[in-house]
């Protein structure tokens, strides 16, 4: 199996909602998102790529054009980065070709230097993807 990884980072402001009283992540803050696209399949194409990393860049331009410089609560009630890591991997589904689509298999999401959250499709009984 052959996986590769594209990275992107958009700038975003949240707040978390339901967290104990005075948790500092209840107050309107900023991070320097990165996110993680992967992809995976057991064949290349004749370029020997997985796909191109350049048949990633949808995912770049929709992510400036919803999170970049904004209020990621406007997206999502809760942005969490396990909810953001989710709502990433079903915009991928969206904005890529299917063939593409398909091959994605996990977002990641990282706020700040020290953390990272995996989204991961879950795989099919018969061990597909
Ligand atoms: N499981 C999760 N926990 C937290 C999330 C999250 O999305 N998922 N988010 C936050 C805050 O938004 C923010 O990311 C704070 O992270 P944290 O690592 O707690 O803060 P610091 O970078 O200041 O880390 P220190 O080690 O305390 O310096 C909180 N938790
Ligand atoms: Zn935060």
């Amino acid at each position: 199996m052959f996986e590769i990884t594209k990275e992107f980072r958009f700038e975003g402001g949240h707040w978390l909602n339901g967290l104990p009283e005075g948790h500092k992540c209840a107050r309107p803050h900023g991070h320097s998102y990165r996110v993680r696209v992967m992809l995976a399949s057991p064949e290349l194409d004749a370029a020997g790529f997985v796909v191109d990393f350049g048949d990633l860049a949808p995912v770049g331009t929709m992510l400036k054009a919803r999170l970049d410089h904004q209020t990621v609560n406007d997206v999502l009630d809760q942005p969490s980065s396990e909810l953001l890591a989710q709502w990433i991997f079903q915009q991928c589904q969206e904005v890529l070709p299917p063939a593409v689509a398909a091959l994605v298999t996990q977002v990641a999401v990282s706020e700040t230097a020290s953390t990272w959250v995996r989204y991961r499709r879950q795989h099919h009984p018969d061990g597909s993807l």
